[in-house]
């Protein structure tokens, strides 16, 4: 018998003078319509796929059921446990103030970033597939209806070689003929065999020459077919940033992503503002907060939320609003399961300036037998007319790949 999360103690929680529960509120009115509903159980399970993606299932008395996503990672499912005896008893319609419950009620425990946020995020998600499914509307209703019937959808890519250009040009090739996108994303943070030390965030000439290399193979292969992003996963120094971002300005570079270390924005700013080549930064910035400074103080030129990870659906949405303050697209992050790749692709589907919704899987050939429906075709997302999410988990494929030691939601 492992602990029982839902019995932490937490002073913060149980004393807060800031509470949102219906109860404490007073949102006690009959609404009538079959919207009367209530949460009664929320379990998770986590799958290993190319990430360990933690699944989510909102149980009601209604006998409906919404499933959603965390971003991947260890402790979601145990503060989602957690957090279980916040909702049970709440009306699942109450999105906005369901989500501002939990952040308030776990800001003891570190609701402005992380893993908190992570799970958050995921009981989000399948409150707006609970919501879609009571209401009998997509999710993307929900956030204000629609922009466009389909979200165009990147695909990350990988080569057994990846520095080598000729080596990721062939697979660039190879996704855009044999797979049918036109917007990819490689890896630039690849050891070239020049470096000298690889703590120091400092680029050497050859280094920076060796990226130049990656970038002008792939886009010379399919430049006029596809868009192509670069991505660095915060390695460089503000130095080399800017010096690497100005080399690829003669390159045909859709973006150049996170090239330095997520925290300081004010190194961030001024490496976006050196250069022309688009710079995407956020995956790994939580909440509206987090992407504040990048926006206001227009240190990003597109900006890259996850949407299982930042804070949920709504979340985004609220992100989008504000980057839509300074003209900013909005390239949505995401290496999840089917399920919340359909989840961002309803956000897409809801907001002016979406540009793209990643698909980080590719190499995962059972990723799309995880639901029933067809989720990616052709490069982009159809967005359903179904209630809620519009995927339904294949249980059997859940059990089939779940981690050891994992238990199966129930049915129903
Ligand atoms: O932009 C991306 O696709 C990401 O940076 C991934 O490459 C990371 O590996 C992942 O997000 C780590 O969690």
């Amino acid at each position: 018998m492992g602990v029982d999360y839902t019995r932490l103690h937490d002073p913060n929680a149980e004393y807060t003078m800031r509470e949102l529960s219906a109860e404490t509120m007073g949102v006690t009115r009959e609404r009538g319509g079959g919207r009367d509903v209530e949460i009664t159980d929320i379990q998770t399970t986590m799958v290993d796929g190319n990430f360990p993606w933690t699944l989510v299932r909102i149980y009601t008395d209604a006998g409906i059921v919404g499933t959603g996503e965390a971003y991947w990672g260890a402790g979601a499912p145990e503060l989602i446990e957690r957090m279980a005896p916040f909702l049970r008893g709440e009306n699942p319609l109450d999105i906005d103030r369901l989500t501002e419950h939990l952040v308030q009620k776990m800001s003891g425990e570190g609701s402005i970033g992380g893993v908190t946020v992570t799970a958050i995020s995921g009981i989000e998600v399948a409150l707006h597939d609970l919501a879609g499914k009571i209401l009998e509307v997509p999710a993307y209703q929900l956030l204000g209806g629609k922009y466009r019937d389909e979200v165009r959808v990147y695909c990350d890519c990988h080569t057994e070689d990846e520095a080598d250009p000729i080596s990721c040009a062939d697979e660039a090739e190879r996704v855009v003929e044999e797979l049918g996108y036109d917007a990819l994303k490689f890896d630039l943070d690849v050891p070239s065999g020049h470096e000298k030390d690889r703590a120091n965030r400092h680029l050497r000439k050859p280094e920076i020459e060796h990226k130049a290399s990656i970038v002008e193979a792939i886009t010379e292969r399919v430049g006029s077919r596809a868009d192509v992003a670069f991505d660095c996963h915060w390695t460089f120094s503000g130095g080399s940033a800017k010096r690497l971002a100005k080399r690829l300005e003669e390159y045909d570079v859709w973006w150049l992503e996170d090239p330095v270390p997520p925290e300081n924005h004010d190194v961030q700013r001024e490496v976006t503002q050196s250069t022309t080549t688009p710079i995407t930064v956020g995956e790994n910035v939580y909440r509206k907060h987090g992407q504040r400074r990048l926006l206001e103080e227009q240190a990003v030129d597109i900006i890259a939320p996850d949407m299982p990870k930042v804070g949920g659906m709504r979340e985004t949405r609220k992100i989008a609003d504000l980057a839509d303050l300074y003209y900013v697209p909005v390239a949505m992050h995401n290496v999840a399961s089917p399920v919340a790749t359909m989840a961002s692709a309803h956000v897409g589907a809801a907001i002016s300036n979406s540009l793209a919704v990643e698909y980080h899987s590719y190499e995962l050939e059972w990723w799309s037998d995880l639901v029933e429906e067809d989720v990616i075709e052709d490069g982009y997302i159809e967005i359903p007319e179904t209630p809620g999410l519009g995927v339904t988990l294949d249980l059997d494929t859940v059990e089939e790949h779940m981690v050891e030691g994992e238990e199966l939601f129930d049915e129903m």
